[in-house]
């Protein structure tokens, strides 16, 4: 089986693209780095290096690599077997255009069944990448591209933060990996993938990790980047933060455990465990990496605003989650261009329209104003400020 990996970055070498290669899949990675296409090309596997409280060091390949934006691409897409992405929710409308041509010439002489799955931090990823693809279609495809192509959902966890060796191929992960996938949503027959999971359940499942892991990894980088810490295991080290990280997964998790009638005691090990791979020494995460584009973790179906909205609805706690908002509004990095828009934005126009601006949240709701509230005390009591 031939698969085509969008995305040569950590969750593409670190994890799906690992993943497919022990699987005996034949793996291409398509992406835009040039020196690190070259980089696989010339050597034809990575080191991948699993941290824990056992470490080892496995070999990955045969791999191979291609540009995302030529017609390499588009060559490949005829003939491979599974498509697969790592290369954030942003760039997904950007590669969608080169499926959809890939597809066009593929379903041309070739009606194999052909599977998509997004790997992303975002609720029904490749549903998402499924209507951009479309918009890119002519109507007279829509129907084989229906019968032959499955557009099949999945929830990724690994935390794989950008390597500290001196090899641009190699990557650090944790031992502890999951994922999960829509087995409902394949075409033709499910490939054997070691290591990935089918349920037919998938959205709590990605709820439940976007909403805890992210929630609490997104609340320890804005707490951690307020009082300032540089990574994320300094963050969760100061007791200050880790409770307060914790609180906020709990408050997220109420709503969870409400919808999705999950087990309170799983639960509640769910989150001690999640602050376990947070703290694991081995792992160097700067909290900027966990913080980045805080417009996209601000917007209303992540990981912030969306269990916020939850607890409006269950009528449950949120001093928390309302807390870790306001820190999220003061966050500040000059080389993350969504930290730089978000600061523009509250200079020019304040917090209440910023907020409202990014979230979608009700202006006139004491949600808004509890947030604005915090951001005002945050903002009077910053630590750097003495
Ligand atoms: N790193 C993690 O811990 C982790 C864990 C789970 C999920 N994720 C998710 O996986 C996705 C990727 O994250 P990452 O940490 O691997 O990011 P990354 O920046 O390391 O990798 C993204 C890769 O996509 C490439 N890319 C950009 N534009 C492209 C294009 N047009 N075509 C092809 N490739 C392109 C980049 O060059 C880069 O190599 C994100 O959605 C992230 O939320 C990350
Ligand atoms: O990738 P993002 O920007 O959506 O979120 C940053 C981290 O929280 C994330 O990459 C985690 O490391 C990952 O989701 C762990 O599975």
């Amino acid at each position: 089986m031939k698969s085509l990996h969008f995305g040569a970055g950590n969750i593409g070498r670190g994890f799906i693209g690992k993943l497919l290669s022990d699987s005996g899949l034949e793996v291409i990675f398509a992406d835009v780095n040039q020196p690190l296409l070259d980089a696989i090309n010339a050597r034809g596997h990575y080191p991948v290096k699993i941290v824990g409280t056992e470490s080892s060091t496995v070999t990955v390949g045969p791999v191979s690599a291609i540009n995302s934006t030529t017609d390499d691409v588009l060559e490949m897409i005829e003939s491979v077997d599974l498509i697969t992405t790592a290369v954030g929710p942003a760039v997904l409308d950007i590669i969608a255009q080169s499926i959809a041509k890939g597809l066009m010439r593929r379903l041309t002489n070739n009606d194999a069944p052909l599977n998509i799955i997004a790997c992303e931090n975002m609720v029904q990823a490749t549903t998402h990448l499924k209507h951009e693809v479309f918009k890119h279609l002519p109507k007279s495809y829509h129907e084989q591209v229906e019968a032959c192509v499955g557009f099949v959902d999945s929830a990724v966890d690994r935390i794989v933060p950008p390597t500290q060796a001196d090899d641009p191929l190699e990557v650090t992960v944790e031992t502890f990996s999951e994922w999960i996938v829509d087995q409902t949503q394949f075409k033709g027959a499910i490939p054997d993938i070691v290591g990935m999971e089918l349920t037919d359940n998938l959205l709590a499942f990605i709820e439940r990790k976007l909403f805890t892991l992210n929630t609490g990894h997104a609340a320890t980088a804005y707490l951690g980047a307020y009082y300032g810490h540089k990574t994320i295991l300094q963050a969760i080290g100061d007791a200050t933060i880790y409770q307060q990280v914790k609180a906020t997964m709990q408050e997220s998790g109420e709503v969870l455990i409400r919808r999705y009638r999950f087990d309170r005691a799983v639960h509640e090990a769910y989150i001690e465990k999640i602050l376990r791979r947070f703290a694991n020494p081995y792992l160097t995460d700067e909290v900027d990496r966990v913080a980045r584009q805080p417009i996209r973790k601000l917007s209303a179906s992540d990981r912030l605003i969306k269990p916020l909205l939850g607890t409006i609805e269950y009528a449950t706690a949120n001093d928390n989650l309302i807390n870790v908002i306001a820190a999220t509004l003061l966050y500040k990095n000059e080389s993350d261009p969504q930290a730089v828009e978000l600061q523009t934005l509250l200079n020019q126009q304040g917090v209440k329209a910023t907020l409202t601006h990014y979230t979608g949240l009700d202006i006139n709701t004491a949600e808004v104003e509890r947030i604005v509230a915090a951001y005002q005390q945050l903002q009077a009591n910053t630590p750097s400020a003495g």
